[in-house]
């Protein structure tokens, strides 16, 4: 169903919006809307158009992954929608607003972690939480960052500066301070890409747990090569095209039920089922005889 743009809803009459109300109680509101966006960029060997015409509608509360081969427009997509691109066309709507630049209400979380080294832990979220709420006492602010880090465990570490962190400590360090500013919407470009496969499993499940306590109302969209870490978090997994001027090849419903257990969900038919699919749109050669 084709969501409504702020224009149209403006000229909608009252049994008309309460017609729309009803609809979106059904379907849930859309936290983020990409309508129609091609994003290029100017380089020295002229103009390269990274992504072509995508729309999606993303629903508040719903875990979207973003998947393709590299180079194809993966981040190119996930930063229009973060605000750090602008779209040659189309537009971006977050939480009701025309997307203009980065914003409080969209958090990020890179593969780097992007922690300030020189600040410890604890400082590293208080200066987020610092300067994402300007109406709190200090004392709010120091019980935001412990209740943050007691979420993800690194309480004890909190005097701690990066450099002295496992790679899995510091991206949960990175979680805790998205979480910490409470964005509706959590951007994660490719957030576990550099752990080892152990600690990856486990950062899948703090993340669930953090996403849990908070009722599922924020929506994550992330960037990742993994299928079946797309698997096991998303709700949907967006398969891009190769580039240039990638478009969705096509959109995977991941029908699992939650709260998904990672031992037992491989074993699920629906799961397998799921797998093949994005394999077979991922991959076109699995033996040295498809060569
Ligand atoms: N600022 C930029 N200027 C010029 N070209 C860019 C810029 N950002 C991205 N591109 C190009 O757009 C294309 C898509 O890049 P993007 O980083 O979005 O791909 P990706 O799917 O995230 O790749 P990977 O999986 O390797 O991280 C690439 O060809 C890249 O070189």
């Amino acid at each position: 169903m084709k969501s409504l743009s702020l224009e149209e809803i403006q000229t909608l009459n009252d049994s008309e919006i309460e017609t729309s109300k009803a609809i979106e109680k059904i379907l849930g509101p859309s936290a983020i809307k990409i309508d129609n966006v091609t994003v290029s960029f100017k380089s020295k060997n002229g103009i390269y158009t990274a992504i072509k015409d995508i729309s999606l509608d993303i629903k508040k509360g719903e875990i979207v992954s973003f998947i393709g081969h590299s180079g194809c427009g993966k981040s190119t997509l996930m930063n229009t929608i973060s605000g750090m691109n602008t779209p040659s066309h189309g537009e971006v709507i977050a939480n009701g607003n025309v997307v203009k630049g980065p914003g409080p209400d969209r958090g990020i979380v890179f593969q780097n972690y992007s922690l300030l080294p020189w600040l410890t832990v604890f400082q590293n979220i208080y200066e987020a939480v610092d300067s994402s709420f300007k109406n709190i006492s200090k004392k709010e602010k120091i019980e935001m960052v412990e209740k943050n880090l007691k979420m993800v465990n690194l309480w004890e570490h909190h005097h701690k500066l990066p450099g002295h962190l496992s790679g899995g400590m510091k991206q949960r360090v990175a979680i805790a301070r998205a979480f910490a500013i409470n964005p509706k919407i959590l951007l994660l470009d490719e957030p576990f890409g550099a752990l080892d496969a152990l600690t990856k499993s486990s950062m899948h499940i703090e993340l669930l747990k953090l996403w849990n306590l908070d009722h599922r109302e924020k929506t994550i969209v992330m960037v990742t090569h993994d299928i079946e870490e797309a698997i096991f978090l998303s709700d949907r997994v967006v398969v891009l095209n190769n580039g240039p001027a990638s478009t969705i090849k096509e959109i995977v419903e991941v029908n699992l039920e939650r709260p998904r257990n990672k031992k037992d969900i491989v074993h699920d038919p629906k799961y397998m089922e799921i797998h093949d699919k994005l394999l077979n749109l991922l991959i076109d050669k699995f033996s040295i005889a498809d060569y």
